[in-house]
């Protein structure tokens, strides 16, 4: 199934999820039956089964699903894609923006399509590095084009609100396929990612 709606929340997952909570609520000096907590442990459970559906959800056929034949052989650029995502390590959001482009190769998809990619991938367990390759991957995977380039800029709350405690630090990583293995093409992608051609609120 390529789309869920989120309203449908796992019973089985969302009961366990529930107990364990109440238990974490517990463990960490709070009283689970106080009136501001009680429904904290549903809340949770759903949140975090928002934040992790991509596991349920397959790119290649979000991809597929609008998949269209077309002869055009320039770059498509979809950039500052907003996305949210958790560190595997501390289970605490990195949020950021991606940038995607491909040069296709007979075939284009809808241009939403790549931006639900990069949800599919966002909304798990992650590290930044597998989030960038697995969006190429998929995009390379299903379109076959003559290159694909994925970067992505975010900040980890993991460095943030514990640890390290650096605010500023913006973590970027790349991944690039194909004709963006050539420097120019990959400077032209560069050029038009940092380009404000459209004038933003
Ligand atoms: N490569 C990579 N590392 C990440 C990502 N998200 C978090 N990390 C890092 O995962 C590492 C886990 O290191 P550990 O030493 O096992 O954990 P820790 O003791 O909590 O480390 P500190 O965060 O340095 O306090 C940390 O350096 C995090 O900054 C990511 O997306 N990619
Ligand atoms: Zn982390």
């Amino acid at each position: 199934m390529a789309y869920r709606k989120i309203e449908e929340y796992d019973e089985d997952v969302t009961t366990g999820l529930v107990k364990n909570y109440q238990q974490v609520l517990h463990l960490l000096g709070e009283s689970p039956e106080r009136e501001g907590l009680l429904k904290t442990p549903e809340r949770l459970a759903k949140a975090m089964q928002f934040a992790t559906q991509g596991y349920s959800l397959d790119a290649k056929a979000i991809l597929n699903s609008a998949k269209f034949h077309e002869e055009m052989n320039e770059m498509i650029i979809v950039k500052d894609i907003e996305l949210y995502s958790m560190c595997e390590h501390h289970m605490l959001p990195f949020f950021g923006r991606a940038h995607i482009a491909y040069i296709p190769n007979g075939w284009i998809t809808g241009l939403s399509k790549l931006a639900r990619v990069v949800d599919v991938f966002s909304r798990r367990l992650q590290v930044q590095e597998r989030l960038t390759t697995q969006i190429l991957d998929a995009i390379k995977e299903t379109l076959n084009p003559h290159g694909v380039a994925v970067v992505i800029e975010a900040a980890h709350l993991c460095m943030m609100m514990r640890g390290v405690q650096k605010q500023n630090s913006v973590t970027t990583t790349s991944a690039f396929s194909g004709e963006f293995e050539k420097q120019t093409t990959r400077n032209e992608f560069i050029n038009l990612i940092q380009a404000d051609l459209i004038k933003r609120r």
